[in-house]
């Protein structure tokens, strides 16, 4: 910023918040005014760009956007090794190539390839300047060592959902993206995420502030983003951090205060450390969140909002494979810029996933569930889903007693040592059958896994559509077995719909016109018919 003084605001924040505070230079850009007719405009935020940032000349409000800037600028300079004279490796380790697309550049695709593509693989956009999707990892400009990793993970060709939005979050632009369960949408956000903060840490690595925050729903899931990233990041200048409830805070916290890039963690946790000050989140440029419409629903959203407005106008990662119309409102406030990227239809079940409904009465949902288990129809692993805590410690008991099968059952209740442990034996085939609330509803890249039976309807088909995709990754084929009775009755139209889109049977029970109202748009009900009419 050319304010005469030639300090360097990068080197302290301390330092830099007394110098420029005493010349009278906005530090945050909430205290700047809005731009008039004809003036400067603040590249960033767009109030008035008062001040000339010394590095790049562009127009900016305060300190807070002159950060912005130079995290933007660090994160779309091409990737230089070692012998390049501009920036150098901390170690002796080249960490970046030099990339043969530059992405800053014109597209590698031309304007009709782009839409050929895109309608392609039903990518759908919506936004100003929305980046062509690319074909390879090799065209993002990625850190050599991150491709590596990739590599090593089996990560060969980029998915629809992360051709798509790994450029346009490498572009520093927000997005809300949804696509169907098991799609990827996980690397879609880590990769960029990784590639950002390393590139940031190489340019500017004092003082080791976390650069990205991401909010998952469960513990389970923050457990697995974070094993994820770890396996992405690895040898890069890029750590992460733990923060979920049951879990000692004490542990966490000594973590974050060694140094990290990414915290991952469920809103409750975070919040208590930024109550009591001891988490410091002013650098952080990326907001992440996974399951973004289980996050921004009642329950989670003031927590989610209290966390957001904490942090100084991030760039906004927001994934799910069901994305309501009132997730978009929500999105477009947080973000006025935001880019909404679609894959395919949105809220319907993964194709890959064949459904097989059954009507069952409630009392005979355990034998229903018996004889599947004992027949050639059993697929184990499998995961079933249950509306209760109770239900699942009985219906898993039952099950071993009965059929002999072993069976755990995981929820809410049980300690976290616990459910590591029973995950753990479920993957590994100690155990066939997980009898699990919600908890593993979501996000869960249940490896092995083939089979869901959904042995109590969850509360919507949303949660539903996200259940049943437990039992397909990547578009691998699995099942999903569904009872359903007339205490479902809310739900059959939709359910109805669902299985209609994936071309699976209808039961006899469901086609009856009582409850046979579709197809409407969700949200949209059927007018009632006048009695006697
Ligand atoms: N490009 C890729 N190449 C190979 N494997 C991939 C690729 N992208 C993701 N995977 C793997 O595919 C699996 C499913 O991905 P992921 O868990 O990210 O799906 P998702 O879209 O987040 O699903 P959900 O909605 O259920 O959370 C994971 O095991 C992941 O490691």
């Amino acid at each position: 910023m050319e304010n005469g003084s030639g300090n360097d605001p990068c080197q302290s924040s301390a330092l830099q918040e007394d110098v420029y505070q005493d010349d009278g230079i906005k530090v945050n850009s909430k205290d700047q005014r809005d731009a008039l007719v004809g003036e400067p405009k603040c590249v960033i935020c767009g109030r008035y760009g008062e001040y000339i940032c010394d590095e790049t000349d562009d127009d900016i409000c305060s300190l807070e956007c002159k950060q912005a800037l130079l995290f933007r600028v660090a994160n779309s300079l091409l990737p230089v090794c070692s012998s390049s004279p501009q920036r150098l490796p901390a170690t002796d380790e080249c960490f970046y190539v030099r990339d043969s697309v530059d992405r800053s550049g014109p597209p590698s695709l031309t304007c009709d390839q782009t839409e050929l593509l895109r309608k392609k693989l039903e990518i759908n956009v919506k936004g100003d300047v929305i980046p062509a999707p690319v074909l390879a990892f090799s065209s993002c400009g990625l850190p050599q060592k991150l491709v590596q990793n990739m590599e090593t993970a089996g990560y060969v060709m980029p998915t629809p959902v992360q051709m798509q939005a790994i450029p346009a979050a490498l572009d520093g632009q927000s997005l809300l993206v949804s696509a169907d369960t098991g799609s990827g949408k996980t690397g879609s956000f880590l990769i960029p995420i990784i590639s950002l903060c390393a590139k940031f840490r190489q340019n500017f690595s004092n003082p080791r502030k976390p650069l990205a925050v991401v909010l998952t729903p469960t513990r389970e899931l923050c457990i697995q983003v974070e094993d994820q990233a770890k396996v992405l990041g690895k040898g890069l200048p890029f750590k992460t951090a733990l923060v979920v409830g049951g879990d000692p805070i004490a542990r966490q916290l000594y973590r974050v205060q060694q140094g990290v890039e990414l915290i991952i963690g469920t809103p409750g946790r975070l919040i208590d450390l930024l109550t009591k000050q001891d988490i410091e989140l002013d650098d952080v440029k990326i907001f992440g969140l996974d399951e973004v419409d289980c996050m921004l629903q009642r329950g989670f959203r003031d927590q989610v909002m209290q966390i957001f407005t904490a942090l100084s106008q991030p760039q906004l990662l927001m994934y799910s494979a069901t994305i309501s119309q009132d997730v978009e409102k929500i999105a477009s406030c947080m973000a006025s810029d935001i880019i909404i990227v679609s894959i395919g239809k949105p809220n319907r079940p993964s194709k890959a996933v064949k459904q097989l409904a059954i009507w069952v009465e409630s009392k005979q949902k355990k034998q229903k569930l018996f004889d599947i288990l004992r027949s050639k129809h059993f697929m184990p692993p499998a995961v079933v889903y249950v509306g209760s805590r109770t239900g699942a410690d009985l219906l898993s008991d039952a099950i071993t007693t009965t059929t002999g099968i072993k069976a755990l059952s995981i929820h809410g209740v049980k300690s976290m040592k616990e459910r590591r442990e029973i995950l753990r034996s479920f993957l590994v085939g100690e155990v066939s059958v997980v009898v699990s609330t919600g908890i593993l509803g979501r996000g869960m890249d249940l490896l092995g896994v083939r089979q869901v039976i959904v042995f109590d309807m969850p509360n919507s088909i949303k949660e539903y559509v996200h259940q049943i995709g437990r039992a397909s990754r990547l578009g691998e084929e699995g099942n999903a077995i569904v009872f359903v009775n007339e205490e479902d009755r809310k739900l059959i139209p939709e359910l109805v719909d669902s299985l209609k889109s994936s071309g699976a049977v209808i039961p006899r029970e469901l086609s009856n016109s009582r409850y046979n109202v579709v197809s409407m748009p969700s949200g949209k009900h059927p007018k009632k018919r006048k009695y006697g009419g």
